[in-house]
């Protein structure tokens, strides 16, 4: 480990478990020192809160591997052109950042870690503002919605028309703000390979804490317009492996699956493609029937239904990672692991376990994992 990646760590840990109130002081001083930086910000701050942090550990979670590192911050300044930010801005944030990590730390934090965290911030803001001063793209995109099913009780599949094409990865997600929810950004996979006619499908399950995917679920409906920001994430597919795939879903972690799989049908006739949904009951395997059409349709497809809570279902029950440990050896197989922070950390444990290599992993988690 280098030497700057160990003092960030070490300085980490003598704040990690008060990251909530170190994320609340930071954003009360950058906005004492720059007042005018409020009103880009939601007026609920909780969830905004823990997406700054979330961003800053995967960014040092990131820092020894050079590629990761360098495409997360890209696409991180590439997202963050919605907000129109600026150099100012940046130094606001890197001087409140090692603020509240100096204040949090106390009497443990050092020359040394003031140093790292400086380093380091100036490298991720280096990055970020020059991948969003060579974007060409316009800093986001007004989306109309074409189509608006629900497709459970709490979950629904829907269609956008950029006003211009987004050029992105299947596996990619993008922020998305809607009139509903004013200024609450929300990242959303694209659930298929681009399109002659540029739509976008997505798939959103209205959570009770979620106040964008409620109103996504419940309020959005056929003509309303969206905003989608610059696509972001690293589960593309390689197309020079020739291993054969395993894509492990849970829940709406769907979407980005899908769009892999939509890819795959495009170019694939050699991989052997093995697609694992997880959901809770039944109900919630929303997209089954269109998998298993595609199955049905691409001999190298296979699909495996498995529902946690739902003893009756006939196919596989229990978690997700759980049912694909039933299957394997898959020591040699590409992984893509798409879900909830909490069903991303046990997939890629029961992985290790498995002696699948940490390289062959690919996910975006949209949380702190
Ligand atoms: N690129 C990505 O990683 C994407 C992630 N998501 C995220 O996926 C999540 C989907 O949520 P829901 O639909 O409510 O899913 P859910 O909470 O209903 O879970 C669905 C299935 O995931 C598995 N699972 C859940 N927790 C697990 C755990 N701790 N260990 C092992 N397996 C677990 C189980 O098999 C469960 O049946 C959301 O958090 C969403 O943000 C959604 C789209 C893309």
């Amino acid at each position: 480990m280098s030497d700057l990646a160990r003092l960030l760590k070490e300085s980490w840990t003598l704040v990690e478990d008060r990251q909530d109130k170190l994320a609340g002081y930071f954003y009360a001083r950058l906005f004492l020192s720059h007042p005018k930086l409020r009103d880009m910000f939601p007026v609920h701050m909780d969830v905004q809160r823990s997406r700054l942090l979330a961003a800053v550990v995967r960014a040092v979670q990131t820092l020894e591997d050079p590629d990761q590192f360098d495409a997360y911050l890209r696409g991180l300044g590439r997202d963050h052109r919605k907000f129109g930010v600026v150099k100012e801005h940046f130094d606001a944030v890197g001087a409140a950042l090692v603020g509240a990590l100096r204040e949090f730390a106390g009497e443990n934090w050092c020359w040394e870690y003031e140093q790292a965290w400086q380093d380091a911030y100036t490298v991720i803001a280096g990055k970020m503002q020059a991948a969003a001063e060579t974007d060409t793209n316009p800093p986001f995109w007004r989306a109309k919605v074409v189509r608006h099913e629900r497709v459970g009780q709490d979950i629904a599949v829907f269609t956008v028309r950029p006003e211009a094409p987004i050029s992105y990865r299947p596996g990619q997600y993008v922020s998305v703000e809607s009139g509903h929810r004013p200024r609450l950004w929300r990242p959303y996979s694209i659930a298929n390979a681009p399109r002659e006619d540029h739509t976008l499908d997505f798939h959103v399950r209205a959570v009770n804490s979620g106040w964008v995917s409620g109103a996504l679920v419940r309020k959005l409906a056929v003509g309303d317009e969206l905003r989608l920001a610059a696509p972001m994430g690293m589960m593309a597919l390689d197309r020079r492996s020739a291993r054969d795939i395993v894509c492990v879903a849970g829940g709406t972690g769907l979407a980005p699956i899908r769009a892999l799989v939509d890819e795959l049908i495009r170019y694939n006739r050699t991989r052997w493609v093995h697609v694992f949904v997880g959901a809770r009951t039944r109900d919630d395997l929303y997209l089954l029937d269109d998998l298993r059409l595609l199955a049905s349709r691409y001999p190298w497809l296979s699909v495996i239904p498995a529902c946690s809570d739902d003893p009756e279902f006939g196919g596989e029950t229990g978690l997700v990672d759980e049912v694909v440990a039933r299957y394997g050896p898959w020591a040699e197989h590409d992984f893509f692991v798409s879900g909830s922070p909490n069903m991303v950390r046990s997939t890629i444990r029961t992985l290790t376990e498995l002696r699948v290599p940490s390289t062959r992993i690919r996910y975006d988690a949209f949380g702190d994992l």
